[in-house]
C-alpha cells in the first residue's frame, strides 16, 4: 500500500480519525467482534424510526444529529437506508467518497465536527437502487456498524427506511445495548396508525421507545404567524398517549425546511431563530439526559 493510502490529511473539511493511524487491534475480529469493539466506544446509540415513508423521518434524524452536536456533542449519523438514502442528499454529500484505510472506512466529517456514513457513498450513483436481500443487508449493516471508523462519540444517530423491515431488526439484535428509539409520526390518522406499528415493534425486541415526534405539526404563516392546522395537530402526542410511551415534542411544517433540505444545508444549522429550530432543540433536551 502506498503513503497516499495511509494518507489522512484533512481534505475538503475532512478529518482524519483519531490519532492518525487505522486502528490495528481490529484486525482479525470476526463481524460481531468489530461491531462489538466499534459499539463500545459510542456512548449513546439511537435509531430513529417511522412505520411510514415521507413523514420527514430523515429530516429529523439530521436536525437532531445537529442539535446533539450543537450541544458540544460528538455526535455520528448512520444512515441505513439501503433503497432510498437521503442523508447525503439532506447534506449535500452526493459524490463523496469514504476513504477506506487498511481496517476500515473513514466516516465524512462535516461542519460542526459531525461523522456522517451512509450507504449511499458506496453506491456508484444516486438513483443505483440497492436490490439486497435479506442475509446480504444484515452483512452489510454489521459493516457500517463494525468497519466504519466512527472513534469516540457520545451519540451515534441511526436513520432508517420506513416501517420494521431487516434493518431495524438487525440494529436492534446487532446493538442491544442501544439506549432506544424516537418514532417520528405527522398528525393525522393515515401516519400515527402506521407508526403506532413501529411503537410495537420496539416492544416486541425490547428497544425502549425515548419518545414520540410529532412532524409537520401545523404550518406556521410567514405573514402573520398565525398556525395553520394543515395536517391537524395533536395526532402523534394522542398516540403516544395511547401507546403509553413518552412524547419528545412537534416540529411544525416550515417551508424553509424544504428548501434547506434540497439544498442540503441542514435547517437547524442555518435557521436557528425560527420555531422549527427551538423545537429541535426542545426535542433534544431529554436526550442529553440519557
Ligand atoms: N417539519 C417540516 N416542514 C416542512 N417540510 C418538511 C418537514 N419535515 C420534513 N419535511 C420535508 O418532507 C420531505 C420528506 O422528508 P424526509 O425525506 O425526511 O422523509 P422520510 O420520512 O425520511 O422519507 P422516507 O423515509 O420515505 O425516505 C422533504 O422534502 C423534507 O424537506
Amino acid at each position: 500500500m502506498s503513503s497516499k493510502d495511509t494518507d489522512h490529511s484533512p481534505e475538503n473539511g475532512e478529518c482524519p480519525v483519531e490519532g492518525g493511524q487505522p486502528d490495528r487491534s481490529m484486525e482479525n475480529l470476526s463481524d460481531d467482534e468489530k461491531v462489538k469493539r466499534n459499539m463500545q466506544r459510542i456512548a449513546h446509540k439511537i435509531l430513529v424510526l417511522s412505520g411510514k415513508g415521507g413523514v420527514g423521518k430523515s429530516t429529523v434524524a439530521v436536525n437532531l444529529a445537529i442539535a446533539l452536536a450543537l450541544e458540544g456533542k460528538r455526535v455520528g449519523l448512520l444512515d441505513v437506508d439501503f433503497h432510498g438514502p437521503s442523508i447525503p442528499t439532506l447534506l449535500h454529500l452526493e459524490g463523496r467518497r469514504p476513504q477506506a484505510t487498511e481496517t476500515g472506512l473513514l466516516p465524512i466529517l462535516i461542519q460542526g465536527g459531525m461523522k456522517v456514513m451512509s450507504l449511499g457513498f458506496l453506491l456508484a450513483k444516486p438513483e443505483d437502487a440497492v436490490i439486497w436481500r435479506g442475509p446480504l443487508k444484515i452483512h452489510a449493516i454489521k459493516q457500517l456498524l463494525g468497519d466504519v471508523e466512527w472513534g469516540e462519540l457520545d451519540y451515534l444517530v441511526i436513520d432508517f427506511p420506513p416501517g420494521t423491515g431487516d434493518e431495524p431488526l438487525t440494529v436492534a439484535q446487532t446493538i442491544p445495548e442501544a439506549d432506544g428509539a424516537v418514532v417520528v409520526t405527522t398528525p393525522q390518522d393515515v401516519s400515527t396508525i402506521d407508526v403506532s406499528k413501529s411503537v410495537t415493534f420496539c416492544r416486541q425486541l425490547n428497544i425502549p421507545v425515548l419518545g414520540v415526534i410529532e412532524n409537520m405539526s401545523g404550518l406556521i404563516c410567514p405573514h402573520c404567524s398565525k398556525v395553520i392546522d394543515l395536517f391537524k395537530q395533536g395526532g402523534g402526542e394522542a398516540m403516544a398517549r395511547r401507546m403509553e410511551v413518552p412524547f419528545l415534542g412537534r416540529v411544525p411544517l416550515d417551508p424553509q425546511i424544504v428548501t434547506s433540505s434540497d439544498e442540503g444545508k441542514p435547517f437547524i444549522y442555518y435557521h436557528q431563530n425560527t420555531e422549527a429550530a427551538a423545537a429541535f432543540k426542545r426535542i433534544v433536551e431529554p436526550l442529553l439526559d440519557l
